[in-house]
């Protein structure tokens, strides 16, 4: 069947009422041969204002315009068909997503003859798919903080100090731990009520954050009334410093705890290590060894620092 007149108003017909845009360009000129009318509703650009493939060009977002025309131009070298996502400015001086579909025409001998392709209006599709992305954020960002105080939950610490671990051994640098514990905790709930103590523990470690002043410095919820601080790249006087300036922090905050036999006012007992990993070095007996300390810190009377080994 030879194609009739009335047929490619037929086509015409159908290319122009279709929501996606058609075009085409010719390629040794690099210019529009035919663009469809929806595109003045969808841009706000006439068609007659879509001469060259520059005017394509420079109606893209500045960053996205030299991955997409470099992508489009290479595949259309290589006559490949291809799709680009990119922002096209609309005459209103906002963007809207577009998907461009190209196909490549080419002669008996393989040369490129033209491009032809649809845009489609991706907008819709591509605000859901960043709202997804920010929601999924979201979610991993919640799955590493503690809900009651908002710190960096277990989960958060242990990967944070894996990769510090490795960090340091390569790097031979020091790797100092905080281990915190509240003295006498279970009075203060006992006394205050367990709303109460939830916010006590809010208390505290806003108050071991004002401590910690490096950006890599790692606040951790480790148990219930447990906090630990990794201090990468601290050695062992620098630790000391912080942990001081830690129960410095936590007096400022002048918690009120009627029943703790050490006095009125909230207490930590602290444990500290220090260590640059050795080759055959690993973090559980380090952790150990912290947590011997932050109990010796206890067992020697509460509202102190633990920071030597024993002989
Ligand atoms: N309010 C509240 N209490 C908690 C939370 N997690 C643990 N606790 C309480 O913390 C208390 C810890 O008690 P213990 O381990 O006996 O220690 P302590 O009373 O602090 O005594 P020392 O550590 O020896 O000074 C328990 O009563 C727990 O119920 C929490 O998320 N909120």
């Amino acid at each position: 069947m030879t194609p009739h007149a009335s047929d490619s108003a037929l086509y015409r017909t159908l290319l122009e009422s279709t929501r996606a845009i058609p075009w085409k360009i010719d390629w040794a000129t690099a210019t529009f041969s035919y663009i469809g009318p929806q595109i003045e509703d969808l841009l706000g650009w006439a068609p007659t204002s879509w001469r060259t493939v520059q005017d394509w060009a420079e109606r893209m977002h500045p960053d996205d315009r030299e991955r997409v025309v470099n992508f489009c131009i290479t595949q259309s070298q290589c006559g490949v068909d291809h799709e680009a996502d990119y922002r096209a400015l609309t005459a209103r001086g906002d963007y809207v997503w577009i998907r461009d579909v190209v196909h490549v025409v080419r002669d008996l001998q393989g040369g490129v003859v033209a491009l032809v392709g649809f845009m489609f209006d991706i907008t819709e599709r591509k605000q859901n798919e960043e709202k997804l992305l920010q929601l999924q954020q979201e979610l991993e960002d919640l799955s590493f903080r503690d809900g009651l105080t908002g710190v960096a939950n277990r989960r958060k610490f242990d990967a944070v100090l894996a990769r510090e671990w490795q960090d340091a051994r390569r790097n031979a640098r020091p790797l100092s731990l905080l281990m915190f514990d509240v003295d006498f905790f279970k009075r203060y709930n006992d006394q205050y009520g367990h709303v109460e103590g939830d916010e006590c523990l809010r208390r505290v470690a806003r108050a071991l954050e004002r401590a910690a002043h490096r950006p890599q410095d790692c606040l951790a919820r480790y148990g219930g009334e447990e906090f630990v601080l990794l201090l990468p790249g601290s050695d062992a006087p620098a630790a000391r410093a912080v942990a001081q300036r830690c129960m410095q922090e936590i007096s400022g905050a002048g918690i009120a705890h009627a029943g703790s036999p050490l006095g009125e006012q909230l207490t930590v007992s602290v444990g500290i290590g220090t260590i640059i990993p050795g080759a055959h070095d690993e973090p559980m007996p380090f952790l150990d060894e912290v947590d011997r300390r932050l109990y010796r810190a206890k067992h020697g009377g509460r509202n102190r620092i633990e920071d030597a080994a024993l002989a």
